[in-house]
């Protein structure tokens, strides 16, 4: 079965954040999103909430639950008892652990499971009390003793790390070496019981190559290259349209 897609609406958010206006809509967006066929939405609320805002979150569930109800929410983010409620109350079908500092610009690392196995279990037996899947934030180094200890926590899945392969996008040796190690991370989770998303600086030049890897491959979240794409290929059209509302016969 293709791995699903879910759209992480943060780069959206962060852009309607330049200016005190409600556009681009990370409701709108995330909708356009959704009829076109994405599986789900995924958001990382951080704490000073320089992109998502925690006032998105009713609203993204609400959109989920009236318009697309096979759809799924994912929230992803550092287990701080303020995002555990930010969770109570969005009730996500899905929680990403995320092992970030709040002053990190973006995720650059997985879980030291060896150091926070005990912390994980309390949190994901917290949150799968409350009904969601949850998936843990792993580095893809080939580590199927971290994996195995992943597993002990409770979690349902793990979500590969992919930043180091993203950033291969011009090394393609590098990103083959890279690549080899997400696959066997992805295989030692499978053999442990546990589900496989990916996630960070995906593309629709290193999916493919990825998904053919890790063929058991369940969601991919995709944020940054995506909403690269979405301005690119939809550019033209709103010059079109722009240049139609100064008056021009287009
Ligand atoms: C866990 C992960 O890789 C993504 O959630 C990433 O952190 C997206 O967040 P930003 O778009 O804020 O970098
Ligand atoms: N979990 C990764 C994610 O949601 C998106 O990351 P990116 O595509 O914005 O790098």
């Amino acid at each position: 079965m293709p791995a699903k897609l879910s759209v992480n609406l943060n780069a959206i958010a962060m852009l309607r954040n330049r200016r005190d206006l409600p556009w681009p809509s990370v409701e709108g967006l995330g909708r356009i999103a959704l009829l076109a066929g994405a599986h789900g939405l995924t958001v990382h609320p951080r704490p000073d909430q320089r992109h998502i805002r925690f006032t998105d979150l009713p609203i993204l569930r609400a959109l989920i639950d009236d318009e697309f109800p096979q759809a799924e929410f994912n929230i992803e983010g550092y287990p701080s008892d303020d995002f555990l409620g930010l969770c109570a109350m969005a009730q996500p079908d899905q929680v990403t652990l995320v092992p970030d500092d709040p002053s990190q610009a973006t995720s650059d690392h997985g879980w030291d499971f060896r150091k926070h196995s005990d912390f994980l279990a309390d949190v994901v037996a917290r949150l799968k009390k409350g009904g969601c899947r949850v998936s843990l934030f792993a580095d893809g180094d080939g580590d199927a003793e971290a994996v195995a200890l992943a597993k002990q926590t409770g979690a349902d899945r793990i979500e590969l790390y992919t930043g180091p392969y993203g950033g291969c996008y011009d090394a393609p040796e590098k990103a083959a070496a890279i690549l080899e190690q997400l696959g066997a991370t992805a295989d030692a989770a499978r053999d442990a019981g546990l589900g496989v998303n990916a996630g960070h600086d995906l593309t629709v030049a290193n999916l493919p190559v990825l998904a053919l890897r890790i063929p058991h491959l369940a969601e991919v979240s995709i944020g940054h290259g995506l909403t690269a794409d979405a301005l690119e290929y939809g550019m033209a059209e709103t010059v079109r349209r722009f240049r139609r509302a100064c008056g021009e016969k287009v």
